[in-house]
């Protein structure tokens, strides 16, 4: 059991229906993930992102079209639970998600302690007394005095407000923490002082974490695991370190490139042209069009290629039974 997984993604989709047709936001996704792990999921805007993590935590919106693939965390399979047993058995409990923008959903008319201590008067059933116990240690390990926890949102600043949420996610202690952009709306130095209270968390309370971004250099702070994610799809999933030092699939590389580096002679290089519309995505791989390598193999959609224990690539470049095809 020691080494099992803790969360196991199987062909994971989510389709939209829209006026114009069929959105195919996330489209046969896989990956795992163990305790204690960071994964990072990055992409540019549109590539499906949050699409992914609400198809997780199933925050989904009226217009779902198709939803498909298993999500199995330890050994629950939470894509076999219905809706009711996933609220009361996982939302908050064991998985939470912070969701872009949050920081602003608080509610204004409740004080912010009360607001974090929530999760677990409603979910454990704890008496108010201790629930704000709990909260009050939550909040010192996100970095928030607990001075705080008798003010109003308005009362704090964005990056306070984002340490909140981030508590209230915390606060019934889930095995593993959605983050989607948790801190796109902040300056700099918040950004990493909120990036040093989650490794933090990482290392006391022994949390999982899948943080979505499309920003390399904070997120490198606390990745793990890093997962390039490209017209709803996954092209690689790869160790952090190995990621930002040798990446394997066209794209990886070519996002690195763009990626500003501070003892960088040559300059960031732009990648050119466009992601495919998620309408009709292409048969093929979804990023020959843009690179660079594409070869004769690259019509036919290439499936997950093993580099090693846990990197997977999704290229024919990488392939045996392609080699000498144009890398
Ligand atoms: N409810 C919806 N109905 C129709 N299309 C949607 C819906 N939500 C998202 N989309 C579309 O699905 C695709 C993926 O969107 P998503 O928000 O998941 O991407 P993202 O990578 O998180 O982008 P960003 O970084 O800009 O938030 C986009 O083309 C988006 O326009």
């Amino acid at each position: 059991m020691g080494d099992a997984p803790l969360l196991r993604v199987d062909d994971l989709q989510l389709h939209y229906q829209t006026r114009q047709g069929v959105v195919h936001a996330v489209d046969g996704i896989d990956f795992e993930l163990k305790r204690n792990e960071a994964l990072v999921v990055l992409g540019e805007s549109g590539c499906g992102k949050s699409s992914l993590a609400k198809a997780l935590m199933r925050v989904l919106p009226r217009n779902v079209h198709h939803q498909g693939g298993r999500v199995h965390l330890g050994d629950t399979e939470l894509t076999a639970l219905s809706d009711e047993r996933f609220r009361r058995e996982v939302q908050w409990s064991r998985m939470a998600l912070v969701m872009q923008a949050s920081m602003n959903a608080l509610n204004p008319v409740v004080k912010v302690g009360e607001q974090v201590a929530e999760p677990l008067r409603v979910l454990r059933r704890w008496p108010r007394r201790q629930a704000l116990a709990r909260a009050a240690e939550v909040f010192a390990l996100v970095g928030i005095s607990t001075d705080f926890m008798t003010r109003y949102p308005f009362e704090l600043s964005g990056g306070m407000r984002q340490r909140a949420v981030l508590a209230m996610a915390l606060v019934a202690e889930p095995e593993l923490v959605i983050l989607d952009e948790p801190t796109s709306a902040l300056d700099v130095l918040t950004q990493a002082s909120i990036m040093n209270a989650l490794k933090r968390v990482k290392r006391e309370l022994g949390t999982s974490f899948i943080l979505i971004t499309h920003d390399v250099a904070t997120s490198s702070e606390l990745a793990d695991r890093v997962a390039l994610m490209y017209a709803g799809q996954l092209v690689e999933v790869s160790d952090a370190e190995r990621f930002f030092s040798d990446p394997a699939h066209p794209y990886s590389q070519m996002l690195m490139a763009s990626v500003p580096k501070l003892r960088q002679r040559s300059r960031p290089q732009a990648i050119p042209g466009q992601p495919p519309s998620l309408f009709e995505p292409p048969a093929g791989c979804r990023f020959a069009a843009r690179c660079p390598h594409r070869f004769a193999a690259c019509s036919r959609d290439p499936r997950a290629i093993r580099l090693a224990e846990r990197h997977r690539v999704r290229c024919w470049l990488h392939d045996d039974t392609q080699a000498g095809g144009g890398a």
